[in-house]
């Protein structure tokens, strides 16, 4: 699918969708949960459609309420050891977070997926497993195997590579009967997210310890049934907050601004390189300023590099992005596409010396183009929200229905504040 989008400024309020990366965690602790439990507000898109298959495959009964709402009855017996094939579609979580979870329940389950993912990495994720029960059968990109049952113990596991392996052992490691470590072997990085998994665990009345080189997850744990509202996504919140600081004023409602979801940084972030940012009430207001370039370490908020990328195209003098290596492996090679994304409208961007930065220098006017979405869903909203620094020119996304994967309903936001968005 082809979208034109035009847009010289966006103006006024939307509500942020649901959070995916919370909704992936509820659904998992709620099928590990004997009894019913009720999600409300929650994501309603392609990586969490793939979320609540794998539930249902592992023996979850998933009922929509309607209006976002859906019951969900947890494993209330063992699971079978009956083979499975869970189809992870192309949400990394879903796959990291399942692969542990069918080993912790000893069912034999055959991954699959699409886009990306068979080539994402995964192969740190087995080997401690491996060194811990389970058998795997992976040639380096799925589908993949994973049989035998996880045994407590320890697991050395590299923090810079995914914390998706860490979250998919915390939440399955609970289930087992001993008490288990998770040993990092290399510095953490994106770790907001392993502080939403365990917010969300023991919400669900499970938890884990940090120590001073992991954490110790207590065996037999049993997670209770729960009532859980989903907040919203800051991370597709960004979107919009990087629009209203580049061009125009938008209020983003819905938001909790004591979340644990670590893209929250994106406010201050906004906040620092200039633009007008009031945040009180589940709302966010950003509004545009004239912006001046910045360091960003992006080590921990890999998905909002890619827009904020725009909002450093519309600063004067140069932002570095730096700790931004591990971009290569999401649903693109998000180094690579987000220079591609941006140069094609004019922007001078480039990956820095070494490979793990990202060099802006801002400023320039840009142009209408047709650039590519990648298969990526932060790429082709990335491209929406750079159009509006093009003067009112059109920008042509190829591919576009990626954004399904996190925010099917990105483009009437972006009509409802005001641009144009058209679908050829
Ligand atoms: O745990 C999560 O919900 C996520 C963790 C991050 O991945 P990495 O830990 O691989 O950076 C992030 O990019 C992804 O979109 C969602
Ligand atoms: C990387 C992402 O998700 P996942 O890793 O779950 O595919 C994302 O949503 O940007």
């Amino acid at each position: 699918m082809r979208i034109a989008v035009r847009a010289r400024e966006l103006r006024g309020t939307i509500t942020a969708p649901p959070s995916k990366s919370c909704s992936h965690r509820a659904v998992i602790c709620a099928l590990l949960a004997g009894g019913t439990s009720v999600l409300t507000h929650l994501a309603q898109n392609a990586d969490i459609r793939a979320t609540l298959a794998a539930a249902n495959v592992l023996g979850a009964d998933c009922r929509p309420l309607g209006d976002s709402s859906w019951q969900l009855t947890g494993l209330t017996a063992a699971a079978g050891d009956r083979p499975v094939t869970i189809d992870c579609g192309e949400s990394g979580s879903t796959l990291r977070f399942f692969v542990p979870i069918a080993a912790a329940l000893g069912v034999p389950a055959t991954f699959t997926g699409r886009g990306r993912l068979p080539g994402r990495p995964i192969a740190e994720l087995l080997q401690p497993m491996c060194q811990n029960g389970a058998e795997t059968d992976y040639a380096g990109t799925l589908p993949c195997t994973v049989t035998g049952r996880l045994q407590s113990g320890v697991y050395p596991i590299p923090g810079h590579v995914s914390s998706q392996f860490i979250t998919g052992l915390l939440l399955a490691l609970p289930l087992l009967e001993g008490d288990s470590e998770i040993s990092l072997t290399s510095r953490l990085q994106s770790r907001p997210y392993i502080d939403l998994t365990l917010q969300i665990m023991a919400q669900f009345g499970v938890r884990a310890e940090a120590t001073h080189r992991g954490w110790f997850v207590p065996g037999g744990q049993q997670y209770q049934p729960q009532e859980i509202q989903v907040e919203g996504d800051w991370s597709g919140a960004a979107f919009y907050l990087t629009a209203g600081a580049v061009g125009g004023a938008v209020t983003v409602a819905g938001l909790n601004c004591q979340s644990r979801q670590g893209d929250r940084a994106v406010a201050d972030i906004l906040a620092r390189l200039g633009a007008q940012i009031r945040t009180g009430d589940g709302m966010v207001h950003s509004a545009q300023a004239p912006l001046h370039g910045t360091v960003i370490d992006g080590s921990h908020i890999p998905d909002i590099v890619p827009i904020l990328a725009v909002a450093a195209a519309a600063a004067s003098g140069t932002t570095t992005f730096t700790g931004v290596e591990r971009l290569r492996d999401k649903e693109s090679d998000r180094l690579y596409t987000t220079c591609a994304t941006l140069t094609a409208l004019g922007a001078d961007v480039a990956v820095g010396p070494g490979g793990d930065s990202l060099v802006v220098r801002g400023g320039r006017p840009l142009h209408g183009a047709t650039v590519s979405s990648f298969g990526d869903h932060r790429i082709a909203m990335t491209a929406a929200v750079a159009a509006l620094l093009c003067g009112g020119q059109t920008v042509y996304i190829d591919g576009a229905e990626c954004i399904e994967k996190s925010y099917p309903n990105f483009f009437e936001h972006f009509t409802a504040l005001g641009g144009v968005a058209d679908v050829l």
